[in-house]
């Protein structure tokens, strides 16, 4: 069985004309935990754009939880999100409505319908990333951490074959950074979800060894 989440071969990564990353090669399994790392403005929003095809893979082959991004019509594009689960590094929550509502709304876009299976999806995901009783605050009720735990629920929701994170611990303290990232092994650990984490904190790499994919000078090279 090909157990392949994410296959990039001679990938050429643009943002409109400008090259940002040439002849991108390699291969995340599922269940696999990887760190995306590079400087500011080394081009890993960049990638992680293409593989959940909010950029168009103009050269080169990829793949995504079994869509191919070079062919891949827009009409399809919600249906291969809905096997990524995307985190980002300012939360993106609903600020006018509460947890639950932010949690709903998700769910109804990406095609859920019975309110039984909504509840006890939430509840779930909600338990799963230790927040079980915050349902009814608004986001602004909620520290960072916790925000940032929320939108690793909504990612969750789905069950995806990955979750993309786009530097999930960089507006958070030291410590904060640290929960977020081991709650990221625990969902990987339990839900056997791969997950690609891009960052540019070197010493939580130091800390927490995993396999490590680098983004430097237009290439990316993996280091494992
Ligand atoms: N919408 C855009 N249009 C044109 N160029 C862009 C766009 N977004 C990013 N770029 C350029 O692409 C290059 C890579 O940026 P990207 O955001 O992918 O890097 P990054 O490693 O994620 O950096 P950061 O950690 O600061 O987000 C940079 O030179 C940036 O200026």
């Amino acid at each position: 069985m090909n157990n392949e989440v994410i296959s990039l071969k001679n990938a050429y990564i643009y943002q409109k004309e400008s090259l940002i990353l040439s002849d991108v090669n390699f291969t995340i399994h599922k269940g696999e935990f990887v760190f995306l790392i590079g400087k500011t403005g080394s081009g890993k929003s960049s990638l992680l754009k293409t593989l959940y095809a909010d950029l168009w893979l103009e050269k080169g082959d990829g793949k995504v939880a079994g869509f191919d991004l070079t062919t891949i019509k827009h009409k399809q594009i919600p249906f291969l999100r809905r096997k990524i689960g995307i985190v980002f590094q300012d939360f993106q929550l609903l600020s006018d409505r509460n947890v639950m509502a932010n949690l709903v709304f998700f769910m109804e876009a990406m095609g859920w319908s019975k309110n039984n299976e909504i509840v006890s999806r939430i509840t779930e995901v909600l338990d799963l990333v230790g927040l079980p009783e915050v349902l009814h605050k608004m986001p602004h009720q909620l520290s960072g951490g916790e925000q940032q735990r929320i939108a690793i629920a909504r990612a969750l929701l789905n069950n995806p074959d990955i979750i993309l994170a786009d530097e999930p611990t960089g507006n958070l303290d030291p410590e904060k950074s640290i929960e977020i990232l081991k709650l990221f092994f625990k969902i990987n650990e339990v839900s056997n979800t791969a997950i690609l984490m891009a960052t540019h904190e070197l010493d939580l790499i130091e800390r927490f060894p995993k396999r490590t994919i680098f983004c430097d000078n237009g290439r990316v090279d993996d280091l494992t």
